[in-house]
């Protein structure tokens, strides 16, 4: 399939694709938790809850923990105060960053779309020193909407340079809102398999899958060939 000719923008989901988050955002919640002696939760839950943003993860956290919804606005701010700079426990996955390089040389113009906030994802990306690498960061932040909506990847995609109309590009995600989100651009999506993904990758619309970041330039210029 020729769905890009290289060089052609590749933009990248953030938590559960280039990095693994979850343990911090597990630290952060329960650092809130245990402030409001409320029950603590795993860090299988927490990551679960992980895809739709700071306001999806505290809707999720409230459910499941019968929650006032009214004090969300106090969960989140507390939240906030500690997730702004939560960089300890988080690491890039296997091979990220060779990978965003060598995409990088090769003349792929690379972006982030994300839902997490912005200033948060900034900070991500300079404690790992790869924020260089990415012509456009796109967070939950930036536009009125976040994924499963499309204006987010679409803002990323127009800050690469792509036309917006008929994207000649490539979303890179780990999560049900990202191939919702690829889909609903539409864009070619390829779905990292070690992320935070709660549905079998078989049922989520995808044109590949990859479970190594060292298979994706190979892959990349196959959809080019
Ligand atoms: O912050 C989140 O919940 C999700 O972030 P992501 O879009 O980078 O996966
Ligand atoms: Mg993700």
């Amino acid at each position: 399939m020729n769905v890009c000719l290289a060089p052609c923008p590749i933009v990248f989901d953030l938590d559960g694709t280039l990095i693994d988050s979850a343990p911090d955002i597990h630290a952060c919640v329960n650092h809130v938790l245990g402030q409001h002696g409320t029950p603590l939760l795993t860090l299988d839950q927490v990551r679960s809850f992980i895809g739709g943003g700071v306001d999806v993860l505290w809707q999720k956290i409230i459910a499941a923990q019968e929650l006032q919804d009214a004090r969300k606005p106090d969960y989140i701010a507390a939240f906030m105060s500690c997730y702004q700079d939560a960089t300890q426990l988080t690491r890039l996955f296997p091979n990220v960053t060779r990978t965003l390089e060598t995409l990088a040389d090769r003349g792929h113009p690379l972006g982030i779309c994300t839902n997490k906030p912005l200033a948060v994802t900034r900070a991500i990306l300079a404690h790992f020193g790869i924020a260089q690498l990415f012509g456009c960061v796109i967070g939950g932040d930036s536009v009125p909407e976040r994924k499963p909506h499309p204006a987010p990847l679409r803002a990323a995609l127009q800050g690469l340079g792509a036309d917006p109309a008929r994207p000649k590009a490539i979303y890179v995600g780990d999560s049900e809102f990202d191939a919702a989100c690829a889909a609903a651009v539409p864009v070619p999506f390829l779905i990292y398999t070690q992320g935070y993904r709660q549905t079998p990758v078989e049922d989520l619309p995808h044109l590949a899958a990859f479970d190594d970041f060292a298979d994706l330039p190979a892959m990349v210029e196959m959809q080019a060939a």
